[in-house]
């Protein structure tokens, strides 16, 4: 108790210097007031953690009203604080009434000394964690506030991404389990990441899992948290990330990775929404909101007995795809000169700009590992870079990934030619989705049109 400040408050002055002898030597700071009426600016002056307070202040008066009036000035002021009504013999309703209102004990008078200190430190106990409790409610709120602050660089205008964009603004604020479809690098995190984002949860946070990542020994209690000795290695109490997710947002990646028998727990906490923690007996509720991804067929698992079918529809209320990056090559131009410029300001790389035969070359290619290996084609070119303009030579493909350099002989002409016909033909000859596919206004592909004969 050598850090506990005390406030004490009685009329009678006796029992004022009783007490500031009995505490004096063990704790900080004792501080005695005979009459209330500087309780508050006392109490605003310095961080008191416990306020031992009289329940009588006017002689001959013994209703009890003032303590209690005196009490809930006190937690008005800081609901907080630690109060130990002090109290007489014939009081003990009134004084079981200021414990209803908010008072953490009381003490009858006479009192045992020894009693009396047990008494305080218990309430300078609970002052202690309660601070604590405030401060990690504080700097979690702040570490939340941090995370979801930097608003996530979502880059597309085709019509393609335009649809995906309209249901997460749809679903977001919904508290529907999401299932996010689409292959390797499409953007399935970062549309995850959106969806919390816009969501009602937003001021807790998102719980990533990668369940491509985790050791099957290790799922368990990594999902569902472990009580110490639970097994061999759990040397502490541990939360699991579905009950850390609770009140936010779980989001569980290549989520056809579980296996059967945790696909049976995530279920049971899906439809109980309650879990155990492994070695432990009680379950604790939770309120999640599950967003899940992966580049699996799920039905098809389904047909294999690999994938739980009750499970899918408890996932997969709505589910979003994510269009290849090659099905969208309209984005290419502005999610290449997002890349850039994140790059070029990375490795300070000033005044290095790319070409557009380049962003031509770019929007050719197939991208199988999407928008993913597109940033990383761009990161490579601009390290390699030495001149101030990134050209089509700073791009190597495999040849079989890259049909449109492959069966023309590789002109710039030949593959815009070709990209022009695949997306006729993929807009079955609607002039304004090409357009809005390829990005480029319906005069200039008129122009092309004319120009190549096509
Ligand atoms: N529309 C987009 N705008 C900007 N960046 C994007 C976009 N889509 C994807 N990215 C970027 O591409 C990279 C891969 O995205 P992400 O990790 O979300 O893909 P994924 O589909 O979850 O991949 P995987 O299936 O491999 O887990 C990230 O760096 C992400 O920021």
């Amino acid at each position: 108790m050598k850090e506990a400040k005390i406030l004490i408050v009685d009329d009678n002055k006796s029992i004022l210097s009783a007490l500031d002898l009995l505490l004096n030597g063990s704790c900080k700071k004792v501080k005695c007031l005979s009459s209330p009426n500087a309780l508050l600016s006392e109490l605003k002056e310095d961080n008191y953690d416990v306020v031992l307070l009289d329940m009588n202040f006017k002689a001959g008066i013994n209703t009890g009203n003032e303590g209690i009036y005196w009490l809930n000035q006190i937690l008005e002021y800081n609901s907080g604080m630690s109060v130990v009504m002090i109290t007489a013999y014939g009081d003990v309703e009134l004084a079981v009434k200021a414990v209803r209102s908010g008072a953490v004990d009381f003490v009858l008078k006479p009192w045992e000394n020894e009693k009396m200190l047990t008494t305080i430190e218990m309430a300078w106990k609970l002052s202690r964690s309660r601070k604590e409790v405030k401060n990690l409610r504080l700097k979690e709120s702040e570490l939340i506030a941090e995370i979801n602050r930097n608003k996530n660089h979502i880059i597309g205008t085709s019509s393609a991404w335009e649809k995906v964009m309209d249901m997460v603004r749809k679903v977001a604020v919904t508290n529907a389990n999401i299932l996010i479809t689409g292959e390797n690098g499409t953007g399935k995190e970062l549309v995850a990441r959106e969806i919390h984002r816009l969501s009602n949860r937003s001021q807790n946070v998102m719980v990533t899992v990668d369940m491509g990542s985790i050791a099957e020994n290790l799922f368990e209690s990594e999902l569902f948290g472990h009580k110490k000795g639970a097994f061999t290695d759990a040397g502490t109490d541990r939360m699991g990330k579905i009950e850390a997710a609770n009140e936010g947002t779980l989001f569980l990646d290549e989520i056809g990775n579980l296996s059967m028998p945790m696909q049976a727990k995530l279920l049971s906490v899906l439809e109980n929404r309650a879990l155990t923690r492994l070695g432990e007996n009680l379950p604790v509720d939770i309120d999640l909101r599950l967003v899940c991804a992966t580049n699996c067929n799920l039905a098809k698992m389904i047909g294999e007995g690999r994938f739980r079918e009750d499970l899918l529809y408890r996932i997969n209320t709505i589910q979003i795809e994510l269009p290849p990056l090659r099905d969208r090559i309209a984005d290419i131009p502005e999610l290449v000169e997002f890349f850039v410029n994140l790059y070029v300001e990375k490795y300070n790389k000033k005044g290095l700009s790319i070409s557009s035969d380049a962003i031509a070359k770019l929007q050719a290619y197939r991208w199988p590992g999407n928008v993913r290996e597109l940033q990383h084609a761009i990161e490579k070119a601009v390290i390699l870079s030495d001149t101030h303009l990134i050209g089509t030579r700073d791009f190597v493909f495999k040849m079989d990934e890259f049909s449109a350099v492959d069966a023309y002989g590789g002109t710039l002409e030949d593959m815009e030619k070709q990209v022009i016909l695949g997306a006729i033909e993929k807009q079955m000859g609607n002039l304004s989705a090409v357009s809005a596919q390829l990005g480029v206004t319906r005069q200039t592909l008129y122009n092309k049109i004319k120009k190549y004969g096509l």
